[in-house]
């Protein structure tokens, strides 16, 4: 473990290089762990079979890694007072009137196709440009200050670009043959009340539709039989937001990963339901391209050796170890790319027969401010 001061001269040091790199902390853990690829090579992946960190777009037309072989990884103990950022200047809200005309009208023509019965649900989403004078660092520093709960990186990659995000939402976390998932769809701002929190039916639907298409694609994928448990649906906090989960685990029958990824991604949570009509929408109608956003990113067969006293009396430093593979990756949600003093915001929200265009418009607005508020300097 290095001195967190360390840490982010090396980081910055690899930055300089323009060699990729990435660096992230997971939910609620209190170490940042940093892949620095070694060399300029372009890896990618298309069968997830190799162990590194890996960052796929949302179409499912790439998948860089990078490679743990190719690779230093470094870890420094997560201490929020020694993480130093920058000042800035605050930026001003600028309410842009044409844009959220443009969203309004999506939204309007999604539910009109949804009402002529093609689709139940799409996810829609927008980009925004928001100027920043912070450097691609400390805006992750912001976040790991800001974001506790949530899986926090920065990424970057020549192919690429930075993106830097915090996601609130795992797509798949596999540990031998055991998975966890969840389902996480639903928002409303967060007012001082969680377990309180009233859902409309709406919003519940919409929940639903996301949980009963992740337990259908994974019996599709082979489970386990009678494998399959799901939590009752509960409200989370993400930010200034709340949200509604649903946590599905489970036994596979095989741990094929690629299989696994390509029945969970892209869920309902970020595209909708039918998948492929719902997806074929989004790229007919949306404005701009995805790119990573709503794609997935993290580790993938990452070696842990795991140590286990042994149980038998008289016999000293019996322990057993076992090699444990385990895959970790997240939704590439509240998430920006960014270049030389701007950022790209990228959020979406999911449309149902129900929507109403306004209040969906200002869903990406309030799902925004997860990303501005990191732009400046945090008090
Ligand atoms: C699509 C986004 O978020 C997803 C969509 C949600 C919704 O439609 O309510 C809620 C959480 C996420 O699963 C986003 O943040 O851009």
């Amino acid at each position: 473990m290095m001195q967190a001061m360390a840490f982010f001269n090396t980081l910055e040091d690899h930055n300089n290089k323009n060699l990729p790199f990435v660096a992230y902390r997971k939910p609620d853990e209190n170490v940042i762990k940093a892949f620095l690829q070694n060399d300029k090579q372009v890896y990618k992946t298309t069968n997830f079979a190799e162990s590194g960190f890996v960052f796929s777009d949302f179409c499912g037309n790439i998948s860089l890694l990078i490679p743990e072989e190719h690779s230093e990884v470094m870890t420094t103990a997560y201490t929020a007072e020694k993480l130093i950022t920058e000042t800035s200047e605050y930026i001003p809200e600028i309410t842009n009137s044409r844009e959220q005309k443009k969203h309004e009208e999506l939204v309007a023509k999604a539910i009109t196709e949804i009402k002529l019965g093609s689709m139940k649900k799409v996810v829609l989403a927008r980009k925004e440009q928001s100027p920043t004078q912070l450097s691609a660092l400390s805006i992750f520093k912001n976040l790991l200050q800001r974001y506790p709960k949530a899986f926090c990186y920065i990424w970057s990659h020549p192919e690429s670009g930075i993106w830097i995000g915090a996601t609130p939402e795992t797509l798949v976390k596999v540990e031998r043959n055991r998975f966890k998932t969840m389902a996480l769809a639903g928002t409303q701002s967060y007012n001082g009340e969680i377990e309180n929190a009233a859902w409309t039916p709406k919003e519940v639907e919409e929940q639903k539709i996301v949980s009963d298409e992740i337990v259908q694609k994974l019996k599709d994928f082979k489970v386990a039989a009678g494998s399959i448990n799901l939590s009752d649906p509960y409200t989370v906090k993400a930010g200034n937001l709340l949200h509604i989960r649903t946590d599905i685990s489970g036994t596979l029958e095989n741990d094929n990963l690629s299989n696994l990824l390509e029945s969970l991604h892209p869920t309902p949570a970020v595209c909708g339901f039918p998948r492929e009509e719902a997806k074929e929408f989004i790229l007919e109608n949306e404005q701009s391209e995805r790119e990573f956003y709503a794609g997935f990113l993290g580790e993938i067969n990452l070696k842990q050796e795991v140590k286990r006293n042994s149980n038998r009396r008289n016999q000293e430093n019996q322990a057993y170890a076992s090699i444990l593979k385990q895959s970790q990756i997240f939704v590439n949600l509240r998430c920006m790319k960014l270049s030389k003093g701007e950022a790209e915001i990228f959020i979406g929200g999911g449309i149902t027969a129900d929507s109403n265009p306004t209040a969906e418009w200002e869903e990406t607005v309030n799902k925004s401010y997860t990303i501005k508020s990191v732009l400046v300097n945090q008090d």
